[in-house]
């Protein structure tokens, strides 16, 4: 049997940031939105004793270990382990999500697997026991299982789906090289003395519900941005560009780098996509849709 699963990357169209934990991680108050940029895994059924073997390709594969640190080899043990069955698997993972990017691509590698084993290991497990198993391997982990939209509480793993009443158009402009998630945290508590309590911003579920662009756009905002633009400046003018380009709004996308805009419709992201391949001093960009969700397809 052989299981192929499509699964998002995803933005923070809002990211509040509380104080640090006791245990090191920080209570956020998050709108997660899975968006059209994918990652392909494929598992396939071994059943010969020869454990989780994994190939990686794709634009983003190169410099990735392929080992036993890499998510998608953590998620089939933390679900053979957690179901009680054997870990035989050959795992493949094409890479469209750029690393360490602020799209939380090896979360949605890591929720493909857990998708795609629940299938092929024939466990029927419900969506909320794979997501107490993905809240194992990274707090953003349980949002790409589900994918859509949902507000995220405690650190990322509470979710309460959001439903979105229409399509919304972003642009995405990937910068060249990675920023450490634990790193722009450490920051982010360096800049910042006193942080209260994370808040959303009232009425930002009711314009997702609305797919009221324009109003999605006035609550966007992003805690982690400051510590973000303080590790990479350069950030700064990519955001300049876009929001000169006629963008509805433009942030940091989680911990970055990645920056993502807001248009007000499919032409206008088209277009400021271009302006900003021109302008701007990123990578590339990639014109989404949102919300996404993972689609599970089975082939005997
Ligand atoms: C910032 C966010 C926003 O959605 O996304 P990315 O920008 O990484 O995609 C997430 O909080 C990233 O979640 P994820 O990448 O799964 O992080 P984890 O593996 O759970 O944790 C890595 C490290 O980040 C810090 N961390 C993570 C989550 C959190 N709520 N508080 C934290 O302080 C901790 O230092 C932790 O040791
Ligand atoms: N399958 C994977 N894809 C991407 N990164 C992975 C994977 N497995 C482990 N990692 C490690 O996880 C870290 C975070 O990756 P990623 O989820 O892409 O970024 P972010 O947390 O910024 O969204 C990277 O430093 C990377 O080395």
């Amino acid at each position: 049997m052989r299981v192929t699963v499509r699964v998002p990357a995803k933005i923070n169209v809002v990211l509040r940031v509380g104080p640090p934990r006791a245990d090191g991680f920080h209570d956020l108050a998050t709108v997660f939105h899975a968006v059209s940029l994918f990652d392909d895994v494929t598992a396939d059924d071994v059943a010969d004793g020869t454990g989780v073997r994994l190939t990686l390709d794709g634009p983003y594969a190169r410099g990735l270990a392929a080992d036993e640190s890499n998510l998608a080899v953590r998620a089939a043990h933390a679900l053979a382990s957690a179901a009680g069955v054997a870990a035989d698997v050959r795992l493949r993972v094409h890479k469209s999500i750029p690393v360490a990017a602020g799209l939380a691509g090896g979360s949605a590698d890591a929720a493909g697997v857990l998708l795609a084993c629940n299938r092929l290991w024939g466990l029927h497990w419900p969506v909320p026991r794979l997501t107490e198993v993905a809240a194992t391997l990274g707090s953003d982990v349980p949002f790409s299982v589900l994918g859509g939209t949902a507000l995220g509480t405690g650190r990322g793993e509470r979710l309460e789906p959001v439903r979105v009443g229409g399509e919304l158009h972003w642009v995405l402009a990937v910068a060249d090289g990675e920023l450490s998630t634990p790193e722009v945290y450490r920051r982010l508590d360096e800049i910042r003395a006193d942080a209260g309590p994370p808040e959303l911003p009232s009425g930002v579920v009711a314009a997702m519900e609305r797919a009221d662009a324009p109003a999605v756009a006035a609550s966007m905002a992003n805690d982690m941005e400051a510590a973000a633009l303080s590790l990479r400046p350069s950030l700064r003018s990519t955001l300049d560009a876009g929001r000169a380009a006629g963008a509805l709004a433009g942030i940091v996308s989680g911990s970055g780098p990645t920056c993502v805009f807001l248009a007000p419709d499919g032409p206008g992201a088209a277009a400021l996509a271009q302006v900003l391949s021109a302008s701007a001093p990123c990578r590339t960009t990639e014109v989404v849709t949102g919300p996404a969700v993972p689609t599970v397809h089975v082939a005997s």
